[in-house]
């Protein structure tokens, strides 16, 4: 996937300036930025959801449906249905991608550690259980891209755990994902490379290495200095 020259506007304001990236197949990135410096709004754009003012999207096979058909996204509004169960929860999106194979759900619910609650509702679930079983819903379709809008945001120590294996396991199986996180350590340990993006427009980018990673962190707090935000 290849972003050419992005830009958006929302509500007269320009949230994204001029992005130019490229993110191939299994590749895994970070997106690193303070509050508000449009990180999710670059992955509603490689989400299709919203359509950039100007600049070209140049998709892998040249077709924005065989993308949407090869993308999971993971974002903070879960889209999950509290009043089903979590594998019924699977089976609709299954459905949804035109698929029907129970296997890939069972494993999904093990690999999240939700196969003993498979047959409770969702409503019941805690936020960590929700995250993780978003996160299955986002692979039944066995995408080779994968979205993650702070997957670990307010998870406790055993989902954060979980789900820390499962990207890792995605990394190693090829499967490449863009994560979203303030954590640098997690940008860090399951990320190949990491982008800086700073008040709409990506103004640095890393391997993730132990000899690159430290000058891109000391980018990032001096960024956060600049907008006043606490270095952590
Ligand atoms: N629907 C919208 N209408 C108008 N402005 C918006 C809309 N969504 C986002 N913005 C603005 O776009 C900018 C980037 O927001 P975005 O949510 O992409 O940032 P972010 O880096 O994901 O922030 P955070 O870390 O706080 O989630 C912000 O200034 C925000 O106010």
């Amino acid at each position: 996937m290849r972003l050419d020259q992005i830009s958006l506007s929302r509500d007269d304001k320009q949230v994204l300036h001029d992005i130019n990236m490229e993110w191939k197949r299994g590749e895994t990135i970070a997106l690193i930025g303070a509050n508000g410096a449009g990180k999710s709004s670059l992955l509603k754009v490689l989400a299709t959801l919203w359509k950039p003012s100007s600049g070209k999207l140049i998709y892998p096979d040249n077709t924005i449906k065989q993308w949407q058909k090869n993308l999971g996204v993971v974002f903070p509004d879960s889209f999950l249905y509290d009043a089903l169960t979590a594998i019924e929860n699977l089976e609709f999106y299954q459905k949804l991608y035109g698929g029907s194979d129970r296997k890939r759900l069972d494993s999904l619910l093990q690999a999240v550690r939700l196969a003993d609650v498979a047959t409770e509702k969702v409503g019941t679930f805690s936020k960590g259980m929700r995250q993780r079983l978003s996160i299955a819903r986002a692979l039944t379709h066995y995408p080779s891209y994968l979205l993650l809008d702070e997957p670990f945001d307010g998870l406790d120590v055993s989902s954060r755990d979980i789900v820390q294996n499962l990207l890792l396991q995605l990394k190693e199986q090829k499967t490449g994902y863009i994560l979203v996180s303030h954590n640098l350590d997690d940008a860090m340990h399951l990320c190949e490379r990491a982008l800086l993006i700073d008040n709409g427009e990506i103004t640095a980018e890393s391997r993730c290495t132990q000899e690159a990673f430290p000058s891109f962190v000391e980018q990032y707090h001096s960024v956060l200095k600049e907008n006043n935000h606490a270095v952590y």
